[in-house]
């Protein structure tokens, strides 16, 4: 019998202290994570020390030298001594002090981790000396007695050779890009925030310095001497404050990029009580506000300075105090969230109707923007350009019905609007003759009614759900909280267009269709559709006129609805332009002949607010994510394929062989027209899921009609669920 050697016993290692100069240079190594950290730490302590003017001289990005020299209230002689040993400081006497700290340093160890990892020396003079003292410092123990010397007011510390001790990091940051070009972007930030202290940084042996502001009472003056006039001069102001025990309390000031601004990457200067900090959460937050606000979707400029009671603010969360921890972090993002769209969606607006002061809403903290620094951008600078083939489909007989029986009632009241077709367009003129002084009150009154209008339960669902999928061609499957929810995506998206219609009023960006389309043509087209049962002559001459009828009436109002709507009608009455409502999102192009007819059909051109409403809601059932026309081929849409073919054949007195052996055309025809409705359907449920919830989320206000048409219903409770499975 073999007997299995026994498993070798390893001992259990010894536990020994690790001697107080590794566990040291380890803590420094943590603080001090590159050059920029120990810049960062300087300034921060020349702040603290009530300075008006620092300076930073920079040499081999940071590691040969970095020199911080401020004039602040200098260090007392008699601290020399322990002023570089780890937990010495003057700003913390005992733990509870953490809770209402104002200074930025509080841990005493950033002058002692500099010494473990590099050679530091002070140069410091105190109010009413007649001269300053100079002290080295290594390993945390000054090397030699302070030597008096002569000195200017305040502080200087130079570090030399940082990481002289640390092989493996010395190497990467040589290996790596310059420290130099964070440390300027440190010294800038600080610059736009402090704008009562004097800033500059400078390489050493250049002659000018990269960052010189001086000190300004204009925060605006400070941006621009720091990041140029072509970031000043595309700034608006934000302001916020919420004091709500029970959620947040905050004040919030800055400025935000407007829609001229251009940069591929967000600047995101961020204080939380005049710290500088980080803050992942909000700043994709406000990334996400620009994207689906602003249709250029550059990346913002962004300064931001939020203020909380000390007390909901943990400073000690990170060992280089890079993030802060707050009270309630998400309701503040929230807030601060809906308040810059806010600002962004009447910076829009003002451009139209001149500066205004921005109405919080009721679930919006209070905003003011009355130092705008706006400039026009033209509607329609940018364009999305459509095939033409994708703009109409031409042949209306074909039986694959593409276009939507549209409900045309009663043409006589249509004949009949003859003498009243300059109404609206007369008022209009007025109005634009009015614009230089005064608003659109009756826009303005359609956007104060959607608000007025919203549902508070719905909208929680709106921004709090999470979309599942498509459960079938019009519900969308949603979650919120433990509930399962049905939303009707058409009627969600007819009403999200006509908001945003009414929002983007005067201000959108165009569609470009490739090839102007006859409005003449694609009326008859519509109304051939809703009407292909009667093939009648008589009909048609009626139907002529009516087209004609309607393209006059178009092309008189074309000045207003291209000003006011981006809908472009040439001289020659064609169809041009088309406004973009949502970013990345182009209507179903098989709908424009309705679209078009119903602007002829339905929009009460008669009175100016009734006549916008109307337009809007025509474009918002335009823009809506219907089901294409062609049959979904992944469900029951299949066998409409098949049949078709099989269909056609028969028709061309075929019989199942013949189907077989079609024709190559008819096959590639068949192929093509499958090809295309998938490619619609998968198009439509992408744009659903990234285009509409995520819009949704933003910009929606659903209506109280929402809670009781169908267009939300509640399938299923998880716990209840739960509760099932669990039986099972
Ligand atoms: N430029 C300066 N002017 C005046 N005093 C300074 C200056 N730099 C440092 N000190 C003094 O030295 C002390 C120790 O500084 P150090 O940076 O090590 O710690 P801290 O700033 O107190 O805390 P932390 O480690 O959190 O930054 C400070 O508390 C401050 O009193």
């Amino acid at each position: 019998m073999e007997i299995e050697p026994a498993e070798e016993v390893k001992e259990p290692p010894r536990i020994h202290r690790l001697d107080e100069s590794v566990v040291n240079r380890i803590a420094a190594g943590e603080v001090i994570q590159r050059p920029v950290s120990a810049v960062k730490e300087l300034v921060e302590n020349s702040l603290d020390a009530s300075s008006t003017s620092i300076s930073v001289l920079v040499k081999d990005g940071g590691l040969k030298l970095i020199q911080v020299s401020d004039d602040g209230h200098g260090i007392r002689y008699e601290d020399l001594p322990i002023l570089c040993e780890r937990h010495t400081t003057s700003k913390l006497s005992k733990y509870e002090d953490l809770q209402s700290i104002k200074s930025m340093g509080f841990r005493g160890e950033a002058l002692a981790s500099m010494t473990y990892v590099g050679h530091v020396t002070v140069t410091t003079i105190t109010r009413g000396q007649l001269h300053g003292y100079r002290v080295s410092y290594r390993d945390g123990v000054m090397e030699n007695e302070p030597k008096a010397c002569a000195a200017v007011k305040g502080t200087q510390i130079v570090i030399e050779n940082l990481f002289y001790n640390m092989v493996a990091r010395r190497k990467t940051l040589q290996n790596s890009a310059d420290d130099y070009t964070k440390i300027v972007d440190l010294l800038s930030r600080f610059a736009i925030h402090h704008i009562d202290v004097s800033f500059s940084c400078r390489k050493h042996g250049a002659a000018r310095a990269d960052v010189h502001s001086v000190a300004t009472p204009s925060r605006l003056n400070a941006i621009r001497s720091v990041y140029g006039l072509s970031v000043a001069q595309n700034l608006i102001k934000i302001e916020a404050s919420d004091n709500d025990p029970s959620s947040s309390v905050f004040e919030m000031d800055g400025f935000i990029s407007n829609s001229n601004y251009v940069a591929k990457k967000t600047t995101m200067v961020l204080f939380i009580n005049d710290r500088l900090v980080e803050c992942t959460a909000l700043k994709r937050a406000l990334e996400v506000v620009y994207v689906a606000t602003l249709p250029k979707a550059s990346k913002p400029f962004i300064y931001m300075s939020i203020t909380l009671p000390p007390e909901h603010v943990d400073v000690n969360v990170h060992p280089t105090k890079r993030e802060v921890s707050l009270l309630n972090q998400e309701v503040i993002v929230e807030k601060i969230q809906s308040v810059v769209e806010s600002v962004l969606r009447n910076s829009n607006e003002s451009r139209t109707f001149q500066e205004q002061t921005v109405e919080a809403t009721p679930s919006v903290p209070s905003v003011t923007n009355n130092d705008l620094h706006l400039s026009p951008s033209p509607s329609g600078s940018k364009s999305q350009r459509v095939p033409v083939n994708k703009i109409v489909r031409t042949d209306s007989s074909d039986p694959a019905g593409r276009m939507h029986a549209y409900l045309y009632k009663n043409p006589q009241k249509y004949l009949g609007r003859d003498s009243s077709l300059t109404t609206v367009r007369s008022s209009v003129r007025q109005r634009r003759n009015l614009k230089e002084t005064a608003d659109l009150t009756s826009i303005q009154e359609l956007i104060n009614d959607i608000d007025r209008k919203c549902h508070s339960g719905l909208l929680d669902i709106v921004r709090q759900s999470t979309y599942i999928g498509m459960a079938d061609d019009v519900f969308a499957l949603l979650q919120h909280n433990t509930h399962l929810y049905l939303a009707n995506v058409v009627n969600l998206s007819k009403e999200l267009m006509y908001q945003q219609v009414l929002r983007r009023f005067a201000h959108f960006n165009a569609i470009q269709l490739s090839e102007p389309a006859p409005l003449q043509e694609l009326i008859m087209l519509a109304l051939k559709e809703e009407d292909s049962d009667l093939e009648s002559n008589e009909n048609d001459d009626l139907k002529k006129k009516i087209a004609e009828m309607n393209t006059q009436l178009l092309n008189q109002k074309s000045e207003m609805l291209e000003e006011y709507f981006c809908i472009f009608i040439d001289s020659d009455g064609n169809l041009s332009r088309l406004p973009i409502l949502l970013d990345q999102y182009t209507p179903d192009m098989d709908r424009v002949p309705e679209f078009v007819l119903c602007l002829g059909n339905d929009v009460e051109w008669e009175e100016e607010k009734n006549c916008f409403q109307s337009l809007a809601a025509a474009l918002g059932n335009f823009y809506a994510m219907h089901p294409p026309m062609l049959p979904n081929p992944s469900g029951k849409g299949l066998e409409f394929y098949r049949k078709r073919k099989h269909g056609k054949h028969t028709q061309d007195g075929g019989n199942s062989c013949h189907v077989a052996d079609g024709t190559a055309e008819e096959d590639e025809f068949e192929h093509e027209l499958l090809s295309e409705a998938e490619t619609a359907w998968a198009q439509r449920e992408w744009s659903i899921q990234h285009v509409l919830f995520p819009s949704m989320r933003l910009f929606l206000k659903p209506p109280n009609s929402m809670a009781s048409n169908g267009t939300f219903v509640r399938v299923a409770s998880l716990e209840k669920l739960y509760k099932i499975f669990e039986r099972c």
